[in-house]
């Protein structure tokens, strides 16, 4: 058992402390808002109790426990007290994440890892030179108590003894963690992520699409296909000529990179942010965020049950 400090309490922090703590770890969490830090109390047991009801959480595991395993503090001093791991998960802003690096050197373990979740950034510039051997990018996906990839990524000076610590430590956990040979922002996923949100977000800002035509196009024209095939699969029963085909036609031209988005920026002037806010690109009728979650993490678990029945034909596991 690792003692782990998630520092961050946000979407994913409170749902990392959940992954650590069914994972058999001794969790401190840590927010530097008050009200996010009491709400994680209540969406991990929510998350809790939608796991065990479909009898994905380690038997009789209930919110006595939880409690026992994920403890809140106020404070990084106390949080970050006596930890092996360190997951830094807070917003996903250079400077802010510069400016907790700097004070977790001054309060942290010498020898604690510090792991963090960020989706894209290079946070080894980012981070004091004396942490620098102890310091990688362990970045989950949402809801990661669910989805198992875990990208790992040391820095220039990373120790190779840090990045197998956790990628054994995750793969006990019953994760899938790749481990990149180098950075790259974004990893393999959210690179293809980006690639679509670029190309949903220019569609949106052209007025060619509404935001439930475009989702209504990915379910029911590309993500049939995914789990069983995934995008090289796929590409073998397509027929790779007809791939040359595409590429020597140059049909495509990917948008350009702007760093914004008009529909994306009226939402989020507007308040809507998303599920945490009650609507987003859609209306989400004022349900709470945790019955949210819930309904989300009941249909992920049975996809992902009815998945794994199923099998796939690419991939790590492909048993074609
Ligand atoms: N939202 C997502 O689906 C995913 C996010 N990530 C990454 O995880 C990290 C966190 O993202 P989210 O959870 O979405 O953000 P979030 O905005 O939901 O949560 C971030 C939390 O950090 C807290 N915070 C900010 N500065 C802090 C500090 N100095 N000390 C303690 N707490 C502090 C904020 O109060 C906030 O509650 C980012 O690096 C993001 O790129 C990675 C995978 C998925
Ligand atoms: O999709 C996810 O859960 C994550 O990979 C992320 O890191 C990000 O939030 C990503 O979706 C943003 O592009």
């Amino acid at each position: 058992m690792a003692r782990v400090a998630v520092l961050g309490a946000g979407t994913m922090g409170h749902a990392l402390a959940l992954v650590f703590a069914l994972g058999g770890h001794s969790v401190r969490l840590t927010d530097n808002s008050r009200e996010t830090l009491a709400r994680a109390q209540g969406l991990m047991e929510t998350a809790l109790a939608t796991l065990a009801a479909a009898g994905e959480a380690p038997e009789g595991w209930t919110s006595a426990h939880l409690a026992q395993a994920v403890t809140r503090h106020e404070a990084l001093a106390d949080c970050v007290d006596g930890a092996d791991l360190i997951v830094e998960a807070i917003v996903e802003n250079p400077d802010a994440k510069r400016t907790l690096y700097a004070q977790l050197d001054a309060v942290a373990p010498a020898g604690a890892i510090i792991a963090s979740n960020t989706s894209y950034l290079d946070i080894f510039p980012l981070m004091p030179a004396a942490r620098q051997r102890t310091t990688l990018i362990a970045h989950w996906y949402t809801p990661p108590y669910l989805v198992d990839l875990v990208d790992i990524v040391g820095g220039p000076e990373t120790d190779p003894a840090a990045i197998e610590t956790v990628r054994a430590m995750v793969a006990a956990m019953g994760k899938q963690p790749i481990v990149m040979r180098k950075f790259v922002p974004g990893y393999i996923a959210n690179r293809l992520q980006s690639a679509i949100g670029l190309e949903v977000q220019q569609l949106l800002d052209d007025g060619v699409a509404t935001p439930e035509e475009i989702d209504a196009a990915i379910i029911h024209g590309i993500a049939l296909r995914l789990p069983i095939l995934g995008v090289l699969a796929k590409a073998d029963f397509t027929g790779l000529p007809m791939m040359q085909h595409a590429l020597r036609n140059r049909m495509y031209t990917p948008p350009p990179v702007r760093g914004r988005s008009e529909s994306l920026d009226a939402l989020v002037t507007a308040g809507r942010t998303g599920v945490m806010s009650g609507a987003g690109f859609y209306d989400w009728g004022g349900k709470d965020p945790a019955a949210l979650f819930e309904e989300r993490d009941r249909r992920l678990l049975a996809l992902r049950k009815a998945l794994r029945e199923i099998g796939t034909m690419a991939g790590l596991e492909r048993d074609a």
